[in-house]
């Protein structure tokens, strides 16, 4: 099913069951329905559910909706999350307060099913936006796989993990070789084709979950392999390598057919350090540098204590 088609998630956050019930009932045709009925537990299903919206009562016992946003809009994993507030609270100050906090909109008490149905719609309607606008941020449009930008997003996220994880993350650089000579024979076109055809292949020899790849920019590609022991690493990118040799795409230029190096680097990072990621990353770089030089169309890759040839 496409995801315009999935039904959004809203989570309903209020202590009165009653206030649940009617919401729900309005709702439940519409949407998925998480319920809440104190802010905790509220925050917690935020966490845990990612919904699409929350509708957030203001008056509850223990923390109230005021102090509820606040700590979502503290979490980088929900501070995105639309919020409504819904309350019997009429006056302008906590409405303005509730704004000023970052809700998107306000529902009051009590309910008139017509006017939140609406609300919710066209605000489900904004995130949905939104969503596909920051997925085409993050997307190369030539080859549709990740690009540079999504990159550097993901290796930030991965290797923070892998610090908490003690466990071992490889960056590896992959480039296409003899690429200008395929655009001078073949053309441009047929050179982006190519580009497609590569970034398809590799990405389909990526199996597991957390496996990542990006255009890095021109015919270079950059492969993140979290959680995943070195020696396996280098066996996954020399199987990216004789895939892309088993497609035979011509390369009369040449006199073979289209290959690709890479250079590989395995690292067990302990410092969320920007400045230590891209020094993995110049190592990789410096690899698939050195694999250019001894001829192309090999894997080459290096851990910190051992170098490993392909
Ligand atoms: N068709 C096409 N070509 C591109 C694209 N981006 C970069 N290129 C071309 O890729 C070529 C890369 O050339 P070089 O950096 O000299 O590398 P190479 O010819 O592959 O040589 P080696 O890396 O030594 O194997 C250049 O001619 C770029 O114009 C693109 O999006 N589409």
């Amino acid at each position: 099913m496409a995801a315009s088609q999935l039904k959004q998630r809203v989570l309903i956050i209020d202590d009165q069951k009653s206030n649940l019930k009617i919401l729900s009932d309005i709702l439940r045709d519409e949407v998925e329905l998480i319920l809440a009925q104190d802010g905790e537990q509220g925050i917690r299903k935020a966490t845990e559910f990612a919904p699409d919206l929350i509708l957030l009562d203001v008056v509850m016992p223990g923390i109230d909706g005021f102090e509820v946003i606040r700590q979502l809009k503290q979490d980088p994993s929900t501070y995105l999350i639309p919020v409504i507030f819904i309350t019997s609270l009429n006056d302008v100050a906590h409405e303005e307060q509730g704004l000023l906090l970052g809700a998107c909109d306000y529902i009051n008490k009590p309910f008139h099913a017509a006017v939140v149905m609406a609300r919710v719609k066209l605000h489900l309607q904004l995130a949905r936006q939104r969503l596909m606008l920051e997925q085409l941020a993050n997307i190369d449009p030539l080859t549709a796989v990740a690009n540079r930008r999504k990159y550097q997003e993901v290796l930030d996220r991965q290797w923070r993990d892998a610090c908490r994880k003690r466990s071992c993350l490889s960056l590896v650089m992959v480039d296409v070789d003899n690429f200008k000579m395929y655009n001078d024979h073949y053309g441009h076109a047929a050179g982006d084709r190519v580009l497609q055809q590569v970034a398809l292949t590799l990405a389909a020899e990526l199996r597991r979950p957390y496996d990542f790849i990006a255009r890095y920019g021109g015919e270079e590609f950059v492969i993140i392999l979290p959680d995943t022991p070195a020696d396996d690493s280098f066996r996954i990118i020399e199987g990216c390598r004789a895939a892309i040799l088993q497609l035979q795409i011509p390369h009369q230029a040449t006199g073979g057919c289209l290959s690709i190096s890479a250079g590989g680097y395995s690292c067990w990072p302990e410092q969320p350090d920007e400045s230590i990621s891209a020094f993995a990353l110049k190592q990789a770089d410096d690899l698939l540098y050195q694999a250019k030089r001894q001829g192309k169309n090999r894997v080459l890759w290096t851990t910190a204590a051992i170098e490993i040839q392909g």
